[in-house]
């Protein structure tokens, strides 16, 4: 049996030994509790080494010949990497530069790497800004890069400077590149080059989710950019078994009893293999066993952190809707639940939201908004819209109906603190 953690209520606000307060007590190092020995090998931007990556050797040689000129003090190719979500693209990228910068490095070149997720830094500013203190070291180059307060023409000033000062090489990893404002970055990088700006050897690596993103690039980024096209497959569940399999050390010893690592590459392969989902899975069941004071991970485990990964999903989905949106959904999800069909008519649904709104005392938006908003909810990929024909006199009609399980949309919008009245 594991000893109870001490509660807060047993102690007072008079500490004899303040290090002993529970509120900020860091005797116990979070990476190694009598679950995890090795958390940090379970967290989503680990990178790990050669010995973990499964399935991905030919992807691997393919993008490290793209870079090996770098090793001869040639220029690279640029890569653009495709796949789903979770099929390795950034763990690769990252791997394959990090082993380019070392051969290289070893042959008396300087080379940089950066890593910029798009996502967050989405404009030519931040991006510019991201990568140009990246690669800056004040105490050579003399520089000290302001933080904000100039724009993306002074940081690209900087940048060319510092990179003929101290590299031979430079390879920039574009994650989630199509969530960038506009082709600017990849405009001003892939010709640093040959309008003189930079004597050093620029390498892109950009990474997309989206497939037809190269189709949307403007003509004179694509002939400058001329990059090598890659795309990665989602796993199948003996690879996801795999992927898990190599970092069971992130556990103690029989921590994980048989069915946990079957049973979450069943769960992580259901839409598509995605490596991300499973090892999100495993890590939340690890905690979930460790909030309880077992002393292994479960099977029930496994299955409410796959519930716990699908609300998150879920609600990442809904990030930025209104709590509107949310009374309409879960109108919808209602309907679902306490009906043999799945699919509603606006009108059908209005009603039902008019009753929640209703309930809850909150302002009622018009049928037609109503109608606008389901159908946004329709191109996010959170609902499905069909147009059904109607009856002889009757005018089509659109019919709603959710994508995702009815009880991961209540949860999920029930988190939502405006409608936890309705529980
Ligand atoms: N082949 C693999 N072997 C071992 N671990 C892997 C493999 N592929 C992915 N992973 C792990 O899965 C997680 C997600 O991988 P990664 O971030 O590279 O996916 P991605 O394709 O870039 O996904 P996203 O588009 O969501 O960013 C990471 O923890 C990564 O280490």
């Amino acid at each position: 049996m594991v000893d109870e953690p001490p509660r807060l209520s047993d102690f007072d606000d008079r500490f004899e030994d303040p290090s002993k307060d529970p509120l900020f007590n860091f005797d116990d190092n979070p990476s190694h509790t009598h679950i995890f020995n090795r958390k940090e090998l379970l967290k989503v931007g680990h990178v790990p080494e050669s010995a973990r990556i499964v399935g991905r050797d030919d992807e691997i040689e393919a993008v490290a010949a793209e870079l090996r000129p770098i090793v001869q003090d040639q220029p690279p190719n640029n890569v653009m990497i495709y796949g789903k979500t979770g099929t390795g693209k950034s763990l690769v990228a990252r791997h394959v530069t990090e082993r380019a910068k070392r051969a290289a490095e070893a042959q008396g070149a300087s080379v940089g790497m950066v890593y910029v997720d798009c996502a967050q830094h989405n404009t030519q500013t931040r991006v510019a800004r991201s990568i140009t203190r990246t690669v800056n070291s004040p105490d050579i180059t003399g520089f000290d890069i302001p933080r904000s307060g100039i724009g993306s023409g002074e940081y690209y000033d900087y940048l060319w400077d510092i990179l003929d000062q101290r590299y031979n090489a430079v390879v920039i990893i574009l994650d989630e590149v199509d969530r960038l404002e506009n082709d600017d970055v990849l405009m001003q990088l892939s010709r640093a080059r040959e309008s003189g700006k930079a004597d050093c050897h620029l390498g892109i690596i950009a990474i997309s989710n989206k497939i037809e993103y190269h189709n949307e690039l403007n003509e004179r980024v694509k002939s400058s950019l001329r990059e090598e096209e890659f795309v990665f497959q989602p796993y199948d569940a003996n690879q996801l078994r795999e992927i898990m399999n190599h970092r069971r050390d992130a556990f103690h010893d029989s921590v994980i009893t048989d069915d946990v690592i079957p049973l979450t590459a069943a769960f992580a392969a259901q839409e598509h293999g995605d490596a991300r989902k499973a090892i999100e899975i495993l890590r939340h069941a690890g905690e979930l066993a460790e909030r309880q004071n077992a002393d292994r991970i479960r099977e029930e485990h496994v299955r409410d952190a796959q519930e716990w990964a699908e609300i998150d999903r879920f609600e990442e989905l809904l990030r930025g809707s209104t709590t509107q949106v949310k009374f309409i959904l879960y109108a919808l999800a209602l309907l679902t639940e306490n009906n043999t069909d799945d699919e509603f008519s606006t009108s059908h649904i209005y009603d039902h939201y008019t009753e929640i709104a209703n309930t809850l005392g909150t302002k009622t938006l018009s049928e037609h908004r109503v109608y606008e908003l389901l159908k946004e909810q329709a191109f996010l990929g959170v609902i499905e819209s069909t147009r059904t024909g109607g009856g002889r006199g009757q005018g089509s009609y659109l019919e709603h109906r959710l994508v995702q399980d009815t009880d991961i949309v209540l949860k999920s919008v029930l988190r939502d603190s405006q409608l936890e009245k309705l529980k």
